[in-house]
């Protein structure tokens, strides 16, 4: 019987795209956008806010849960905004009446002042009214609405993404572009729409970031994408001469005869209006280093550039066109209704348990959560998700790292009882004792979100390992589908399991003879779109002791 019959569905995805090609450019200049004053006013006190919380400030793009947080806050600074403008406009009207009343104290006076003042009634209404007069203006601009609309402002900042945030999304664009090898274009068409899809800044900023992170290619293939756009007459506040005086030297890091082609557009632009001096000095001095690149060449090092093995094979079990099961092995495979044992709680309500590798052993339970549990857990874990860290074997101490990107949370028993029905179920499903196993941890994965390749086992050998052993196996829960990508993937074996809501997946990390089961390196792919959220469980050594017996031979 094949698992399709059954209850299981196939889990094996194929995205496979096509390389981009590299364009010849032309050139054309457009006029860059500039800043009025007061928005350069408005974007300076804007930064200095920002600074000033930076410190407290959420990190958001490495949860979607958080990135979704972000939408009510754009909600509310629209209605904000929207009754500051109208308490400003408000404002104005009355220092307009303001300024009549001045101009209407000083049209009583006749040509001679001296008679005018020597009255004492006319002296003293003048001086009565300019006092009035002050004193209104001063009330009203000390009653301001823009201090308010401030205080909001910098209550309201911590809800506001950062530059990390910027940076963080796109970084995660990038990894999504590597592993599922998108060009520019395919990631652009990811949009809903035309346009809301990337602009030449926008790519322009990709390529940026690409470049800080020594992603050269995708900086190079972002820096082409943004001159392409603006090429097309696309508005922007960047200008062709801006991303082609960052695309020219660098294309030299990745293809030789297309830096030597944009450093020729570059030099072909029409400099004669406004360029100065020192720019051109700048162009002669780009021409002569890239006859020095030229020579360098011989000598270059591109293997820098160059992905692991571990890396490629990562990556291809990603896109879901890593090495794939014979057919004999794949019919080897097994799905059945399970009781335990005969274990009582399942005898009526068996559980539905897939083999999705047999060497190491890898199990799928299919249904193994409820809609309804799995919205308990998402909902008590929400307000407690943290940036999620990675352990340094050194040091023993955590730290966040694009290696990770997820936030976690961590349930107790004492949080609701559904963790104590999870924590039963995974007793009876696997046999073994949950006593020293770690609490619930409860994940949502970012833009981009992944971990990349690590065991779960071999931890630092502190108090808790001592208590209680290294993680000998490892339940993952899967919380949600994934519209694409964010499978979970074994390298070294070629096991790619994409995540199917409510069910579970357990392998163990350690061999019988109680050394890391090296075939379980595993990771999660970045996710490419929805929301991805698991929760797992790690169990411990002790207690299992008589649960699973040693093997009979010591490399078992
Ligand atoms: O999310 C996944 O697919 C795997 C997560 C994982 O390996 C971990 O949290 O240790
Ligand atoms: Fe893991």
């Amino acid at each position: 019987m094949t698992c399709e019959r059954a209850f299981c569905i196939t889990i094996r995805e194929t995205i496979i795209y096509p390389r981009e090609s590299s364009v010849l450019l032309k050139t054309s200049r457009k006029p860059a956008a500039s800043f009025s004053n007061m928005e350069h006013k408005l974007i300076i006190s804007f930064i200095l806010i920002s600074t000033a919380v930076s410190i407290i400030r959420t990190e958001f793009y490495s949860s979607i849960e958080h990135m979704t947080g972000l939408l009510v806050t754009q909600r509310e600074l629209v209605s904000s905004l929207q009754d500051y403008i109208t308490a400003e406009e408000v404002h104005i009207e009355k220092l307009k009446r303001c300024l009549r009343m001045f101009e209407d104290i000083g049209k009583s006076v006749p040509s001679h002042p001296e008679t005018y003042m020597s009255n004492p009634v006319t002296a003293y209404k003048f001086v009565r009214r300019l006092m009035n007069a002050w004193i209104e203006v001063e009330e009203l601009v000390n009653s301001s609405p823009s201090k308010e609309f401030l205080g909001l402002m910098s209550a309201k900042s911590q809800q506001i993404p950062s530059e990390k945030d910027l940076n963080g999304v796109a970084l995660g664009m990038l990894r999504l572009q590597e592993t599922y090898k998108l060009p520019p274009e395919k990631m652009r068409a990811l949009a809903p729409t035309a346009e809301e899809s990337l602009d030449p800044d926008d790519s322009f900023h990709m390529a940026r970031v690409a470049y800080e992170n020594y992603k050269f290619h995708y900086a190079l293939l972002w820096m082409q994408d943004a001159d392409r756009q603006l090429e097309e007459g696309k508005a922007a506040g960047v200008s062709q001469m801006e991303v082609l005086q960052f695309l020219a030297p660098f294309a030299f890091q990745m293809e030789v005869p297309l830096a030597v082609q944009l450093t020729k557009d570059l030099l072909n632009l029409d400099l004669s209006d406004d360029i100065i001096p020192y720019q051109s000095a700048y162009y002669q001095k780009l021409r002569d280093t890239v006859q020095t690149w030229l020579s360098a060449l011989y000598y270059a090092d591109f293997d820098i550039f160059m992905p692991s093995d571990n890396k490629i094979r990562y990556e291809a079990l990603c896109r879901g066109d890593g090495k794939q099961l014979t057919s004999r092995r794949q019919r080897a495979l097994s799905c059945r209704y399970s009781t335990g044992g005969g274990n009582p709680r399942l005898i009526y309500a068996p559980l539905k348990e897939e083999e999705e590798w047999a060497h190491p052993q890898i199990i799928r339970y299919h249904d193994f959560l409820s809609d309804m549990e799995i919205d308990i857990i998402k909902n008590i874990s929400r307000l407690k998700l943290q940036r999620a860290m990675v352990l340094d074997k050194e040091t023993g101490k955590g730290h966040a790292s694009e290696v990770r990107v997820s936030k976690s949370a961590w349930l107790s028993e004492e949080d609701d009882s559904v963790v104590a029905r999870i924590s039963q179920k995974i007793a009876d499903a696997t046999g073994l004792d949950m006593e020293t196993a770690e609490i619930l941890q409860v994940a949502n994965y970012g833009i981009g979100g992944q971990y990349e390749p690590h065991y779960d086992s071999k931890l630092p050998n502190d108090t808790e390992f001592m208590a209680s052993g290294d993680r000998i196996a490892t339940v993952l829960i899967y919380m949600s589908d994934v519209e694409m990508g964010g499978a979970t993937v074994f390298p070294l074996i070629g096991a790619a399991l994409k995540p199917k809501k409510g069910s579970a997946v357990f392998w163990y990390n350690l061999l019988r003879n109680g050394q890391t089961d090296k075939r379980t390196l595993h990771a999660a792919c970045p996710v490419l779109m929805g929301s991805k959220w698991v929760s797992n469980r790690w169990i411990r050594e002790r207690g299992q002791e008589f649960k699973r017996r040693c093997g009979l031979s010591k490399s078992d």
